[in-house]
């Protein structure tokens, strides 16, 4: 036997061993969790089990302790997955998605929830909202801003008719890859389907690669995915998991115009989160149409150095809520000088609605 083979042989009873150690650890902790869910269900019958707060701060926990060589968000990602089961086991978590399966909005949901979540597709963004509301899951997954196309418009509508809180955001890099099918003819294709906002970032790419090419606006990314299986002259643009879902082949690979493209996602529910440490605000308010209402709506935050991380303008669907502003701020309602500016902003007003304080995303 050479040298490097007794290595690996010592390297491998290694790893056993640790696996091991690993094994057991992980079940102590996952009983935790269910000791946990009894400490909840004793203080409460209906007991929230998902902790976004809690779930946030673990994660930065891991992060911060971590020493490598793993980098510190392959790690968070193990522990996410870990934290993903031990909550499967407390409460097996139903998160309504806007699909249909394979979009990037269901990826969004399975980064942010972990792979035991149970994912379950809607075919709109109200739906979601709806399928929340009524009860039939625990939370929703919507896309809310993109950074090459802006925001995504239909949610920010939704929240002006719904009661429903912010509970987490999630972003995550979009890559678009073209993908054909085994029976595509490559230099053949002459028909591309995508998402309208997938073309808008694919824009440069294609119009360098198939300038002459028929583009064809679809719903979903996933849609496009699956359009493609049936025709020999055409590619989809789409993300890696529908390109799984469908077996598509990949012609090119990351063909977004901006490397940095990602995409904002909200974590939609019915109940309020508590602290984490590192929070974000989401705030829509109608300011009366007059003059300088935008600088009287902002300059309080201004005073109390409260930093806006986005600030969107919609248009009044009421003749109450003539200019409809959504605000994303660092902090949450429970810090005073947060509490002080909403009351000052809301004697600015005509309407000033909290649609939630969440932990800033971690992954
Ligand atoms: O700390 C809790 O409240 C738990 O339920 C435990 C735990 C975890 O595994 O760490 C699991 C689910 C929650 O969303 C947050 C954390």
């Amino acid at each position: 036997m050479s040298d490097s083979s007794i290595n690996l042989d010592e390297l491998r009873q290694r790893i056993d061993q640790l696996d091991g150690d690993i094994l057991r650890l992980i079940s102590e902790r996952a009983a935790c969790a269910q000791k946990v869910a009894h400490v909840k269900l004793a203080h409460d019958k209906d007991a929230v089990f998902y902790r976004p707060e809690r779930e946030a701060q673990v994660l930065r926990r891991i992060m911060s302790l971590n020493e490598g060589p793993l980098d510190s968000e392959e790690m968070a990602r193990l522990f996410r997955e870990i934290m993903s089961a031990c909550l499967a086991l407390e409460q097996p978590i139903k998160v309504a998605y806007l699909g249909p399966e394979g979009t990037f909005t269901q990826q969004a949901a399975l980064k942010h929830f972990g792979e035991s979540a149970i994912s379950l597709p809607m075919a709109a963004i109200d739906e979601v909202f709806r399928e929340v509301e009524a009860g039939a899951v625990n939370y929703g997954v919507v896309p809310v801003e993109n950074s090459t196309e802006g925001v995504v418009n239909h949610t920010l509508d939704t929240f002006m008719d719904s009661s429903i809180h912010i509970c987490g955001e999630v972003v995550l890099r979009i890559h678009h890859h073209l993908l054909i099918s085994d029976t595509t003819r490559r230099d053949k294709i002459s028909r591309i389907y995508s998402h309208p906002q997938s073309f808008g970032q694919c824009r440069k790419w294609l119009d360098a690669h198939y300038p002459h090419a028929e583009r064809v606006p679809v719903s979903s990314n996933a849609e496009a995915a699956k359009l493609v299986k049936t025709e020999w002259h055409s590619a989809a643009i789409a993300g890696d998991m529908a390109a799984k879902l469908y077996g598509l082949e990949r012609v090119a690979d990351k063909i977004e115009d901006r490397p940095d493209n990602s995409t904002r996602f909200l974590i939609i529910g019915s109940h309020q989160v508590p602290m984490a440490g590192e929070d974000k605000t989401s705030i829509v308010v109608a300011m009366r149409n007059q003059p300088g209402a935008l600088h009287d709506l902002l300059e309080p935050f201004h005073r109390h150095k409260i930093d806006l991380t986005r600030i969107e303008t919609r248009p009044s669907r009421t003749g109450v809520w003539n200019y409809v502003f959504f605000i994303d701020f660092k902090g949450h309602v429970d810090e005073p000088r947060v509490a002080a500016v909403l009351d000052e902003v809301r004697l600015r007003a005509s309407e000033l609605r909290v649609l939630g304080s969440y932990p800033q995303g971690v992954l």
